[in-house]
């Protein structure tokens, strides 16, 4: 009796001591990849204090320098940061954890940041793929009068105006406003879209709202005054018919632009959707805050570094607006010719894209200042038969949480010789032989299925925003406390600021 209840209790200990402690400590084929610290294999806590401290990019960076390519940093988790990584976990479609969905879910409602399915992910991709494709963006003519009007328009004469006060700057909101304006005006038209560049009273509230929502649970959040700003301007672009279009009249000063998005997603989810109307509206929201969100901070955060980092070097201000004034026709900013209206002021974005000063400024920008640097959370999938195996690591379990960061992967020094140095140069001669594996370490949009859908629109904006800028201005830091970047996944200076001063040329 006495030995029988010795096995009740010792058993059951047993089991459990090989199935928590021995098994993922010793078994496991996880057990053969290297440790964060000694406790990861059994419990999650040291991760976990790293992200409560704020210091999860950090961390994982200096794990990869001590430890390769492939680092184990909780029972079930390991950090990955490798071409080979990113081709078997992003391009190979694992699914996104559920952390996505905990945090961005809009009105309730799911939206493609936060979807972690795999196939209704897909579906609603593919809904939006072409307006966001650069070919479409490119040849646009309702992002060429949005683009005319935000930049040509707003942009140009508010900074003519703090040169001419000799005004200082924060370019930081500047760029999130200009983010906003560009991305709300494309997704429901620039007559409903916001002009927070010209109203910084007001943006600086919408901020204020932005900064608590961020931060919140979703179910916090719901129907909060951010998602209500959103819903309006939904209401809105519904209001559009398709006889609207004839009323365009990009050349009469008073511009509008179809809600192209907006329009678009309706279109195809009436097509192909047997939601309820009322959730087809839901799903709609969601999306375009999603866009909204995921559009405005990251721009604002590439401004920010793109300026503090050629506010130092004046000489390449001057090459940067050689290469500029060589566009047809030229960016320069005339008020005196206040009259001439119209879409012809601003070159093709064809040929802006091509020009490898601004290329190769503002892509060193997005490697050393990504705007996510983060880990970007997928789970190993179940397949018995060809188990996951990463960098020579073979039959990893399904259920394992992968991530691969933008900020290791851009500081590889294999791939980038000098990598905490801000070197437009390396992208313009290359050292020979490596151009392919820096384009693939590039991270800056992510990879794979769930690839940035807005990276063509971010790019297409911001050199735009760029050409007009250093086409007409010089730009002097007036002060950059606080410019470190914060460590989180998406990450803003620490002191959410950077004091500049414009220069008319
Ligand atoms: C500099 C600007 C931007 C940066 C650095 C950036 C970065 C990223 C990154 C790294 C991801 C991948 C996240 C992951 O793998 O889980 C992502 C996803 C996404 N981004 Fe962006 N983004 C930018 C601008 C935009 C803009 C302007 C839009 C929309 C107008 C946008 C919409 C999205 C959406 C919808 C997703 C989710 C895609 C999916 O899961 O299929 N982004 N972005």
């Amino acid at each position: 009796m006495t030995s029988l209840s010795g096995i009740v209790i010792v058993l059951p200990l047993i089991l459990v001591l090989y199935r928590y402690v021995v098994h993922p400590a010793f078994v496991s084929p996880l057990s053969k990849i290297p440790n964060a610290h000694f406790t990861v294999p059994i419990l999650p806590l040291w991760m976990w204090w790293k992200r409560r401290k704020g210091t999860e990019n950090r961390t994982i960076h200096s794990l990869h320098q001590r430890h390769g390519p492939v680092v184990r940093v909780g029972p079930n988790e390991l950090t990955v940061n490798s071409i080979d990584g990113l081709r078997t976990i992003y391009i190979g479609g694992f699914v996104k954890t559920n952390w996505y969905r905990n945090l961005f879910l809009n009105y309730g409602t799911d939206n493609l940041v936060s979807m972690v399915d795999y196939k209704s992910h897909s579906v609603q991709k593919r809904m939006l793929t072409n307006v966001y494709s650069k070919s479409y963006l490119q040849n646009s003519p309702d992002l060429k009068t949005i683009s005319t009007t935000i930049v040509i328009d707003r942009l140009l004469p508010v900074l003519d105006e703090l040169a001419r006060t000799k005004k200082v700057v924060n370019v930081l909101p500047l760029g999130q406003a200009i983010g906003l304006d560009f991305t709300s005006s494309y997704l429901f038209g620039l007559a409903n879209g916001s002009d927070f560049v010209r109203d910084a009273k007001n943006w600086e509230l919408w901020l204020e709202k932005y900064e608590v929502f961020k931060y919140q649970l979703p179910k916090d959040r719901a129907w909060g005054e951010i998602e209500k700003w959103c819903f309006a301007r939904c209401e809105k672009a519904d209001g559009w018919e398709d006889s609207d279009a004839e009323k365009l009249s990009p050349d009469d000063g008073n511009a509008n632009t179809m809600p192209i998005v907006y329009r678009h997603l309706c279109r195809n989810l009436e097509k192909s959707s047997s939601q309820s109307p009322q959730k087809k509206r839901l799903i709609v929201a969601s999306e375009m805050l999603d866009h909204l969100v995921a559009g405005h901070e990251t721009s604002g955060i590439t401004f920010t570094y793109f300026i503090w980092q050629i506010s130092q070097c004046p000489d390449l201000q001057i090459r940067l607006r050689e290469e500029l004034l060589g566009l047809s026709p030229q960016l320069l900013f005339a008020p005196e010719n206040g009259d001439k209206k119209g879409t012809d002021q601003i070159p093709a974005p064809k040929v802006i894209d091509s020009l490898p000063l601004l290329d190769a400024t503002l892509r060193e920008t997005l490697r050393l200042y990504a705007a996510a640097p983060g880990p970007q959370p997928r789970v190993t999938p179940f397949t018995p038969t060809t188990p996951t195996s990463i960098n020579g690591y073979g039959n990893i379990p399904g259920g394992v949480k992968v991530s691969s960061s933008a900020y290791t992967l851009h500081r590889n020094p294999e791939i980038y010789p000098n990598p905490t140095e801000w070197l437009p140069e390396r992208w313009l001669e290359p050292e020979p032989g490596k151009i392919e594996n820096m384009r693939r370490s590039f991270w800056a949009f992510g990879s794979g299925g769930r690839m940035c859908l807005g990276s063509n629109f971010a790019l297409q904006e911001i050199k735009l925003v760029l050409a007009a800028i250093y086409t007409n201005f010089t730009t002097t830091i007036i002060n950059d406390e606080g410019i470190e970047q914060e460590d989180s996944y998406i990450a803003s200076p620490v002191g959410r600021k950077l004091m500049i001063e414009f220069c008319r040329l």
